[in-house]
């Protein structure tokens, strides 16, 4: 037997620092784990019951083992994938003062465009390497008004560029179509999970949504600071749509501290992973797997992560289904107040940053929207 390992990785989970030794196969501690990503079919997702409890039999395989899958097979229009990449390669590219328009200061919800080095998730005090625009749950904004109600107290969320109407158009274009699959993902993880097809539906009545465009330029081989840092996702589920020629640069974290090349797969729009809630609700049957970008290729890289999480007043604790002799893993977690700690603790120069700094409100405090 070698000695134990001297190497750690550490990230944030829940917006606390955790540890992982790196372990080698013969060393103590070593255990069995995955080595790549499934590659699951999607199409009997709107199959018979049958169908649908057999894909969900293989989904939640690949989500107690691994906590990320390739979804292929899925039903969307032909070129939807290449006409959205065309317009955020053609954001990113506007110069700097008309990003800006959208900054995302400008949004309570931290919503808009975020320039290279103002945001960091990690735990270090290095800057990630990236540039993004997010947009999420806004029913203010009327391509999301579809079911024509407005929850009560909604404030407008999203962060536009004033000059550039395209990306409000190509998004809302992209979300029409991956939002109703997200739903009956989440159909799914509940079969898979053997509970009722709707169990996670009353959860779900105005999910917190979150699109995020990524343009990840290259980095130097020997550079140290990774695009994204190591971290888990804080949503229920996550679908990345990484450009589908890009290069390798996305990695998921094994149970013995190797990182699992994750590139785009030809003819699998997506590549999905479990969040911490769904890990929450599961009390870990399902994994919240952690991750990374680094973007080595040489080349630009563009992604487009769509994150799909509870309502923020539902409360996600572990199912009662789920809790053995060792009782529940996590205490009961408030989404819309776990949202705002995790996306504020790791953007702490955002004015709601630094008004709740200035004026010590406790976190106790803060809430969603
Ligand atoms: O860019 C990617 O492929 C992944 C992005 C990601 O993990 C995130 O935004 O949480
Ligand atoms: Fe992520």
């Amino acid at each position: 037997m070698v000695s134990a390992p001297a190497r750690y990785i550490s990230y944030m989970s829940g917006g606390v620092e955790i540890r992982r030794p790196i372990r080698e196969e013969g060393q103590e501690g070593w255990v069995p784990t995955f080595e790549e990503i499934p590659v699951i079919s999607f199409k009997d997702i709107d199959g018979t019951l049958q169908e649908r409890m057999k894909l969900a039999g293989v989904v939640g395989r690949a989500c107690r083992d691994v906590g990320f899958f390739y979804a292929k097979d899925v039903d969307l229009p032909p070129t939807l994938i290449a006409d959205t990449f065309k317009v955020i390669e053609s954001f990113f590219a506007l110069p700097e003062e008309e990003k800006m328009t959208a900054h995302w200061h400008k949004s309570p919800a931290c919503r808009g465009y975020e320039p290279f080095s103002e945001s960091r998730l990690g735990t270090d005090a290095t800057k990630d390497i990236r540039e993004s625009i997010s947009i999420g749950d806004d029913y203010l904004d009327e391509e999301q008004n579809y079911r024509g109600v407005i929850p009560p107290g909604t404030r407008p969320q999203n962060c536009w560029p004033t000059s550039f109407p395209r990306l409000r158009e190509g998004l809302y274009e992209y979300y029409r179509h991956v939002y109703p699959f997200a739903r009956k993902l989440l159909r799914i993880f509940a079969l898979a999970l053997g509970l009722s097809e709707d169990a996670f539906e009353s959860q779900h009545k105005f999910p917190i949504t979150g699109m995020r465009a990524l343009h990840y330029p290259p980095q130097e081989p020997e550079e140290d600071t990774p695009g994204l840092n190591p971290h888990s996702d804080f949503s229920f589920f996550t679908m990345v749509c990484q450009e589908p020629d890009s290069k390798p640069a996305l990695e998921v974290l094994n149970l013995n501290g190797k990182w699992i090349s994750a590139p785009p797969i030809q003819g699998a729009v997506f590549t999905c992973n479990i969040g911490d809630f769904l890990e929450v609700a599961s009390n870990h049957v399902f994994t919240s797997t952690v991750h990374r970008v680094y973007n080595r290729s040489g080349e630009r890289r563009w992604s487009l992560p769509f994150f799909f999480s509870p309502d923020p007043d539902a409360v996600i604790q572990p199912l009662p289904n789920f809790i053995g002799e060792e009782g529940p893993k996590f205490p009961p977690m408030l989404v819309g107040q776990h949202y705002v700690r995790r996306v504020l603790n790791s953007r702490i120069h955002h004015p709601s940053a630094k008004f709740v700094r200035k004026h010590n409100i406790p976190m106790e405090k803060w809430h969603y929207g």
